[in-house]
């Protein structure tokens, strides 16, 4: 049996959200699997008219379309992420292969069904795997500080654009959005924005996967630098473990969507202060 939609009792949110936590474990006790439908459903999730979910043992009571729709949907999801953190260049880079991986990953998040969150603007690769996820149908999310918002900075920025501070907010807001990170190719603002989501990912203050779309093996020698650090006693084997690298989107997908993370014995007891951490919290409120 499937509930197809979670009920409302009462007008606070607090209370509401508190509501769908115990009705979990409850569901949990009696065997039950809880599985969220997800927003990118749509409106239909919303609908609160009708009674659903319940089954006559006679056969006299059976499911409406929509229930059936939303049914098939939850069965049919791809993956297991809603939404995606792409980095990548502000350039195009010299090889074809480039652009066309950047146009490739963004085919594959339309495949499956997830959104993308980038740095906005319409430069380099960032324009190519943000026009294709849009061109797919997805929400797009372009996260830009305000002194880049200009368009003859950063070019037109497909779907919803937010505009932040700084640099520190834009990465915290994008760390936010996404269920998981994913590199293209690119230059020192990739680099920096990957090794920030790895080094928190090493303390433990996100458990969100990180990818490396390794195309043409452009990272090979930062693989084999990480390796060297790994060897030199610098890092850590399991921290190495953070990165998950592969030469091709559906690739790297599939090694994302197996990822389990693995943290460090001292790292698993650090206790971060939610205001240390604000950027990994979703807006459901639960850290991944
Ligand atoms: C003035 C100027 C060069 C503007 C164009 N430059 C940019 N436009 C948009 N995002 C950027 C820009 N530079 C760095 N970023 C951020 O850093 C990454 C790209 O930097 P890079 O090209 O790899 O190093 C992106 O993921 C983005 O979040």
């Amino acid at each position: 049996m499937g509930i197809t939609s979670m009920w409302r009792s009462s007008s606070t949110v607090t209370v509401f959200v508190m509501t769908r936590f115990t009705a979990v474990t409850q569901l949990s006790h009696h065997g039950m699997l809880y599985v969220p439908l997800g927003y990118t459903f749509g409106k239909g999730m919303f609908e609160m008219e009708e009674v659903k979910g319940t089954f006559a043992g006679d056969g006299s009571r059976q499911p409406p379309e929509l229930e059936l729709q939303q049914a098939f949907y939850q069965e049919t999801k791809p993956s297991k992420f809603n939404r995606v953190c792409v980095f990548c260049g502000s350039s195009s880079g010299k090889k074809l292969s480039y652009q066309e991986a950047a146009v490739e990953l963004g085919k594959e998040l339309v495949e499956r069904r997830i959104d993308l969150v980038y740095g906005g603007g319409s430069v380099g690769l960032m324009g190519l795997v943000s026009q294709a996820a849009h061109d797919g149908g997805r929400h797009v999310l372009g996260v830009i500080p305000k002194s880049l918002v200009s368009k003859e900075i950063t070019g037109e920025t497909v779907g919803e654009v937010k505009t932040v501070s700084n640099m520190h907010q834009r990465k915290a807001e994008m760390a936010k959005q996404a269920d998981a990170f994913i590199a293209l190719p690119g230059g020192y603002g990739t680099l920096e924005e990957l090794l920030e989501v790895i080094t928190y990912a090493q303390l433990g203050i996100h458990r969100k996967p990180v990818g490396l779309l390794n195309v043409d093996g452009y990272y090979n020698c930062l693989l084999s630098f990480i390796d060297k650090a790994v060897d030199e006693g610098f890092i850590s084997p399991t921290s190495r473990g953070i990165i998950v690298s592969a030469p091709t989107a559906k690739e790297l997908f599939r090694k994302l969507e197996e990822y389990v993370p693995e943290i460090d014995e001292l790292s698993s007891k650090l206790i971060w202060e939610e205001v240390e951490r604000p950027n990994y919290v979703s807006e459901s409120g639960v850290t991944t």
